[in-house]
């Protein structure tokens, strides 16, 4: 059976980075995804805004929606203190390991754990299964008609607190006008837009940061 792309990012991966850098296994799927094979990673440009606000985080409990293969996994938990942990929540079983692998390479499987499922199903499960109390940061990454309906959800759980911060990719293309319409206008939410291009292509894109105002 022929491999997959995201495969062969993982075939990338492993034979060209360095294990345990994470750095070099960025570098080389943002290489091979720049030179050999478009893939819906957040990337180099859009990965310097994940960064800063990572960074002006610094989050304790971090949660990403949509792990794919790994890319911002391994750009959000390089920057995360040692007693900090981010949780992943991909329903694509293909992906699943290839991320997992991904991570490993990166050196980031203690920081890092990939919750298999629908992020509908698991966000409900956050407190009681993975206990979590409330969440410090949330990268969206999903089905963009997910967005508003998911951050609805961590408000109804209680996974929200007063300076919480939301980070949503592809707020450009292809969009997500629920998620914005849900956040701003919103006295609940604090609103900063942040345009950008799309990973790897000149068209425009833009990511989206809400913090919770409680
Ligand atoms: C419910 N639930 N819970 C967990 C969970 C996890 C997933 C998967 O990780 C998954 C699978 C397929 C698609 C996505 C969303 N991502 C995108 O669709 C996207 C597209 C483009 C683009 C841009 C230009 C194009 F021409 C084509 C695609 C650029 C981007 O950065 C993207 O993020 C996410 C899905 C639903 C999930
Ligand atoms: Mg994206």
């Amino acid at each position: 059976m022929d491999q997959s792309k995201e495969q062969r990012i993982l075939n990338s991966v492993s034979y060209n980075a360095i294990k345990g850098d994470a750095e070099s296994v960025l570098d080389c799927i943002d290489k091979y995804c720049s030179q050999k094979e478009w893939a819906m990673n957040v990337g180099d440009e859009k990965g310097l805004i994940l960064d800063k606000i990572v960074k002006e985080a610094d989050p304790t409990v971090a949660l990403e929606l949509g792990t794919y293969c790994g890319y911002s996994a391994v750009r959000i938990a390089r920057l995360l203190k040692p007693s900090a942990h981010l949780f992943s929540i991909e329903f694509n079983a293909e992906f699943v390991p290839i991320a997992k692998e991904i991570i490993e390479i990166a050196g980031l499987e203690d920081k890092v754990t990939i919750l298999e499922g629908h992020a509908q199903d698991i966000i409900p499960q956050l407190k009681t299964k993975y206990n979590v109390d409330t969440l410090d940061f949330v990268f969206l990454d999903h089905w963009k008609d997910r967005y508003a309906p998911d951050t609805i959800l961590l408000e109804q759980y209680g996974l929200l607190r007063k300076g919480s911060i939301l980070l949503a990719d592809n707020i450009g293309f292809p969009g997500a006008p629920d998620f914005l319409k849900h956040v701003r206008n919103n006295e609940h939410y604090e609103c900063t837009h942040y345009p950008s291009h799309l990973e790897y292509m000149k068209a425009p894109d833009a990511m989206e940061k809400a913090v919770y105002l409680g």
